[in-house]
């Protein structure tokens, strides 16, 4: 695949530039709930930040001349070693919603991870992604037959791994939203997985009576009450023979125990700085639970990535692969061309950015590229 761009390239063209664009498309409690963070966004600022901590040390004169972006993950190929990640209701930054982020990602063999509450349902997008790597994000909801259901669908329909998003027993404090009094929910955007649910559907509607818009307060009342513990994660282990991973992982002891738990890879995360503000930021996390994990299973990383050399710098400090949220989000604004355009960018960024630090693959970065800011 030729992923060189060398043409100039239309505007919105970097990370900032398709935020503006987003700000000036959508409605403000719509932006400002995909921008912000929750508290005083010290976590939010600190995800970007932590960066610039470190520096890069390029090897020179070494053959770069042929590249391979493409790596492993959870036995499949992947074109380069990025994920979309998780993100809800995306019919409110663009009407294709997760049709066009999803098609972008199939088009261009990198995975693809359905949220709980997408506003298309999972069977929908699992279709749209075919051969392409796919996972589906579980909030478990306070109702473990709708789990159930929901995981079970999810498996039948060809999904290859369940991640549940372990930050969010409830949604975090969000200052912004809560001022604007704009509660994604409310939209009506996440409910697509819920109202195509049999299970959900004979507990909560058997009469088949109530209106969409009744039903969210009754999704309301089962997501984000979340009473998953450890020993509901071995239940679940049970349930399914998916790979199972962890979202929102913090702490080496917690990185440690889901081995135990036999968890099958570990999303570094802070949930994009938009679950406890304070938290320490998702890179400055990475070293100790890489170190920790010592090789058992894959470590994943997410929150701040926007440019090619951030994804290299995850992977020198121990990352087996990187997840993208608001980048391509923000490319949803204009639709599938938008995510494609920033995917493309963000392809020919890390090959670039691979060429010039010396090292032909993914595979061989290591942790002699990169060292503390002095
Ligand atoms: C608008 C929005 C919605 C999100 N929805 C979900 C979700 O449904 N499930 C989930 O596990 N994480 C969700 N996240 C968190 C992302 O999966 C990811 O952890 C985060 O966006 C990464 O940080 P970044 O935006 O700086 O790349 C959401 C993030 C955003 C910005
Ligand atoms: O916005 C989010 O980050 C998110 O994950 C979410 C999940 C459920 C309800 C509202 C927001």
């Amino acid at each position: 695949m030729t992923i060189l761009k060398l043409e100039p390239s239309s505007e919105p063209f970097t990370y900032e530039q398709w935020e503006e664009l987003a700000k000036t498309k959508l409605t403000k409690g719509a932006f400002d709930y995909v921008q912000s963070g929750s508290g005083a966004e010290e976590t939010l600022i600190k995800n970007r930040e932590v960066f610039s901590q470190w520096d890069l040390l390029p090897y020179v004169l070494t053959n770069v001349e042929e590249r391979d972006l493409s790596t492993n993950l959870l036995n499949r190929k992947i074109a380069a070693p990025f994920l979309l990640a998780p993100v809800g209701f995306q019919t409110v930054v663009h009407p294709d919603g997760e049709r066009a982020s999803a098609s972008s990602a199939s088009k261009l063999n990198i995975p693809y991870i359905t949220s709980t509450v997408s506003s298309v349902a999972l069977e929908e997008v699992s279709k749209i992604m075919q051969d392409t790597p796919h996972y589906f994000q579980l909030y478990w909801p306070n109702d473990d037959d709708v789990a159930t259901s929901l995981v079970k669908r999810a498996e039948s329909v060809g999904y290859d791994a369940i991640v549940v998003t372990v930050d969010t027993p409830l949604l975090g404090w969000r200052e912004k939203d809560l001022h604007n009094g704009y509660f994604p929910m409310e939209t009506g955007a996440g409910m697509a997985n819920f109202v195509s649910d049999p299970v959900f559907q004979a507990k909560y509607n058997s009469d088949d009576l109530l209106e969409d818009s009744e039903l969210i307060p009754v999704i309301r009342n089962i997501l984000l009450k979340q009473n998953l513990t450890w020993e509901k994660l071995a239940w679940l282990r049970e349930q399914t023979s998916l790979p199972i991973l962890l979202k929102g992982i913090l702490r080496a002891d917690d990185a440690a125990k889901a081995v135990q738990f036999g968890i099958d890879a570990i999303i570094v995360s802070n949930h994009g700085g938009r679950q406890l503000d304070g938290v320490r930021s998702s890179l400055s996390a990475l070293p100790a639970i890489v170190e920790e994990v010592n090789g058992e299973i894959p470590v994943l990383v997410d929150g701040g990535i926007r440019r090619g050399s951030d994804i290299i710098k995850a992977i020198a400090l121990g990352a087996d692969a990187v997840l993208l949220g608001r980048p391509y989000v923000y490319g949803l604004a204009n639709g599938e061309a938008g995510v494609t355009d920033v995917l493309k960018n963000l392809l020919s960024d890390l090959d670039t950015s691979l060429a010039i630090v010396g090292i032909p693959t993914i595979q061989m970065i290591d942790q002699s590229i990169i060292e503390e800011k002095r």
